[in-house]
């Protein structure tokens, strides 16, 4: 049997509600008819309250999960969550220099929106130096774009400024995601800047919620999933964000405080789409 159905990877860490991390990355696989599959960095005890303890993964254990992957099979497309800490980076790193898992969508996780660090500040220079470098596409949020560039974005001029900061880096493709946190607020917006240049905002509207667990790990997975069926850069990007936005638009009711969004939603808007 030939190896071609789009396989694509997540090397992440476990968010053990299942709304966020690799499980939210493979709810999404799943949906955009991907074959996915995980590389486990790390695991958090999370529940719709918040983290409340999180531990690593042995580097040899993670380098044996990306070598057994790259004996057998065919990954078209990988991307990455929360790494943790410096020496998870490099491990990343080399596994990913050393086997072909093709684009590298890098999700640069540092915070959970609701606060908790996921990512070392000891490993800020590792991942700006080290990972980023590597990616097709980065998708950091409007905190992580402030820290990577150190720029306060108070405007959209601000935030196409650390768009370009981020690509100087050495991404070739970047989004910006914006500010979402004010009950008065009417829009969000995306900024997307591509490799050559061309540059676009993605505008939807503000939803007043608590179940935005797993966004940005949806959104970076679509991506993923996309680019493994061989859609353009832009393209994917743009179906990321419909995705993201129809799951956040439908509520579902799991767990008591911040829930997860509804990635069966965003199946429907699948079949729409291919009609
Ligand atoms: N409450 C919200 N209303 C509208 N869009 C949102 C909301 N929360 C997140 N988004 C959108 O979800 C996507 C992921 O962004 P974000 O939540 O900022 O990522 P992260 O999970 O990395 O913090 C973006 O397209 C963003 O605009
Ligand atoms: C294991 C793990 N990885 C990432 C997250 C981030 O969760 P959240 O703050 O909801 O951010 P996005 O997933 O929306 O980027 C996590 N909680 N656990």
């Amino acid at each position: 049997m030939i190896n071609d159905f789009p396989q694509v990877l997540t090397i992440a860490g476990s968010d053990s509600d299942g709304s966020a991390g690799l499980q939210a990355d493979l709810h999404t696989f799943f949906i955009r008819n991907t074959y996915g599959m995980s590389v486990l960095v790390a695991a958090v005890a999370g529940n719709s309250y918040g983290i409340h303890a999180a531990e690593t993964l042995p580097l040899e254990f993670i380098e044996k999960q990306f070598e057994v992957l790259a004996d057998d099979f065919h990954i078209r497309a990988s991307k990455t969550g929360m790494l943790s800490d410096d020496k998870l980076i490099e491990t990343v790193v080399k596994a990913y220099q050393k086997y072909n898992f093709g684009p590298l969508v890098v999700d640069p996780v540092i915070t959970t929106k609701h606060g908790a660090q996921l990512l070392k500040e000891s490993a800020f220079k590792a991942l700006k130096e080290q990972l980023l470098p590597l990616a097709t596409v980065a998708t950091p949020n409007f905190f992580e774009a402030q820290l990577l560039t150190g720029r306060v974005i108070d405007s959209e001029q601000q935030q196409v400024a650390a768009a370009k900061d981020i690509q100087a880096l050495g991404v070739q493709n970047v989004i910006v995601k914006g500010w979402h946190n004010q009950e008065n607020q009417n829009e969000v917006a995306d900024y997307v800047l591509l490799a050559d240049g061309t540059e676009f905002w993605l505008r939807h509207p503000y939803f007043i919620t608590t179940h935005i667990n797993g966004t940005g790990d949806t959104l970076s997975a679509t991506i993923a999933a996309e680019i493994s069926k061989g859609q353009d850069i832009a393209t994917a990007i743009r179906i990321a964000h419909d995705i993201t936005t129809t799951a956040i638009a439908h509520e579902i009711a799991v767990g008591h405080k911040f829930g997860p969004i509804n990635h069966w939603a965003a199946q429907t808007y699948k079949q729409k789409e291919d009609n």
